[in-house]
């Protein structure tokens, strides 16, 4: 690979005798992976799953294809080992509050939610809006129950929401390093100076997030990168300016100490974790755990949503719940713009942020009638549908390409399509036919 020679004699400089090593890990191929969903548990999923990855609770060595039903159904999510491991160090807790400040595509999000399972609140936050739009999709894609969707910048949220989350994560955009293998393309961004660049824009990050963390709560920073300007410099930065404690990371074979002479010296850096790729399976990754002084309580700031749903919009709805699925959903509901949306059990203040998806996305309400959301199909609810229509091959190419299907079945409803029992689409069945409703843009 043609790395800057730049890059090249800074890491020579830093690494020493382990960088030709180092270097020569460029030219190797990248390591796939991937998790399985345990929202589905006891779910057999198709991918071999004879490679785990040891500090990866759910986590495989493994190609996934993205045709595959497991992918396409939410069962399986793929991610690249090392990236794995900043959801291990995050792992949240049971009731938590939790933001994922830098969330698309969507990796740690998924990953952080298996976690949670049905409990707490997950905010997924992106700030770039097409990113955002992605994020959402896949968190869909997951089936994902409790989890609220935002594109705002940092400080739009801290202004919204001091002191709100039990704990952050702030994946952060940086100078991608240890990303080159994957994506040659992210060479052309490198220059000698911008490590430095990055590191003023996590810093920005970093003071917002610090602001929305909650005392005695826990602050997980992770990059993709090599550079110490962007991991060890930026820890120690975070604890000299607001005071928090490095906790230590527990580390598997290939895993390094964080340096604190590429820092500030403060032997607390080596409780960080280093993901190199030429000493493990996996990219390049860096990864830190912090706590935020103070107490931690268990309370959370919960605002009550104003109903805003009309008496027709009601009727509409329960009619659709009646006809076609086999349970309703509880809960707080949000209108926007004929959208329904069902809300986690507690969220905080909704009013000054950006909703990509405010909750679970139900459906449409379009003339005297609800039209489901494609949500649906994927939502980890199992036997949701009254009607659950198992397809094979053929009847999956034709479906996702935008076809109808035929079923003998009178009447109307709308019904949730599967493959090998897993749900993929959703469709309206009238006297026989099964409408197409897949979503133009997945279609294929
Ligand atoms: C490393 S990526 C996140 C990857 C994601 N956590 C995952 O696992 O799929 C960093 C994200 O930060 C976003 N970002 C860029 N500038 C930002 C800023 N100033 N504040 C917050 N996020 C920013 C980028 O758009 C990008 O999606």
């Amino acid at each position: 690979m043609n790395l800057p020679e730049g890059f090249i004699t800074k890491y020579q400089q830093l690494l020493g005798d382990q960088a030709d090593a180092f270097l020569a890990s460029f030219d190797q191929p990248v390591v796939n992976g991937f998790r399985v969903n345990p929202l589905w548990p006891d779910a057999k999923i198709d991918l071999p799953t004879d490679q785990p990855i040891d500090y990866s609770e759910w986590g495989y060595l493994g190609k996934v294809d993205g045709n595959a039903i497991d992918h396409v159904a939410g069962y399986v999510y793929s991610q690249e080992p090392s990236a794995q491991f900043v959801g291990t160090v995050a792992a949240p807790h049971a009731n938590e509050w939790v933001l994922d400040l830098c969330a698309a595509p969507g990796g740690k999000t998924t990953h952080l939610a298996s976690y949670l399972g049905d409990s707490g609140l997950l905010v997924s936050n992106e700030i770039n809006a097409g990113r955002a739009k992605i994020l959402a999709s896949n968190v869909e894609r997951f089936g994902l129950t409790n989890t609220i969707v935002t594109n705002n910048d940092p400080a739009t949220l801290a202004a919204a929401w001091p002191e709100t989350f039990d704990r952050i994560l702030v994946d952060a955009p940086c100078s991608g390093e240890g990303m080159f293998r994957k994506d040659p393309e992210a060479i052309r961004y490198w220059t000698p100076d911008y490590p430095a660049t990055c590191a003023a824009r996590q810093r920005e990050i970093l003071t917002e997030a610090v602001k929305m963390l909650k005392p005695g709560g826990t602050l997980v920073y992770s990059t993709c990168t090599f550079s110490p300007e962007e991991d060890e410099q930026i820890i120690a930065w975070v604890k000299e300016t607001y005071g928090f404690a490095i906790e230590p990371i527990a580390k598997t074979d290939g895993m390094v100490d964080g340096h604190p002479e590429w820092a500030n010296d403060d032997p607390e850096l080596t409780n960080t974790a280093r993901l190199f790729p030429h000493l493990l399976v996996g990219e390049g990754h860096f990864v830190a755990k912090l706590v935020k002084p103070g107490e931690l309580t268990e309370d959370h700031p919960v605002v009550p949503v104003k109903a805003t749903m009309t008496k027709p919009q009601s009727t509409d709805f329960q009619t659709f719940v009646t006809t076609s699925l086999n349970q309703s959903f509880a809960g707080q509901f949000m209108v926007r713009k004929e959208q329904l949306f069902v809300l986690p059990s507690q969220v905080p203040d909704l009013m000054h942020v950006r909703l990509v998806r405010p909750g679970i996305h139900l459906g449409m309400f379009k003339k005297n009638r609800f039209e489901p959301s494609h949500t649906l199909a994927t939502l980890t609810v199992p036997h949701l549908f009254k009607q659950e229509f198992d397809v094979d091959d053929a009847e999956y190419q034709r479906y996702r390409h935008g076809e109808t299907l035929v079923r003998e079945l009178p009447g109307k409803q709308f019904v949730r399509l599967t493959k090998e029992h897993k749900g993929f689409a959703i469709g309206h069945l009238v006297n026989d036919t099964i409408k197409n409703l897949y979503p133009k843009g997945l279609r294929v």
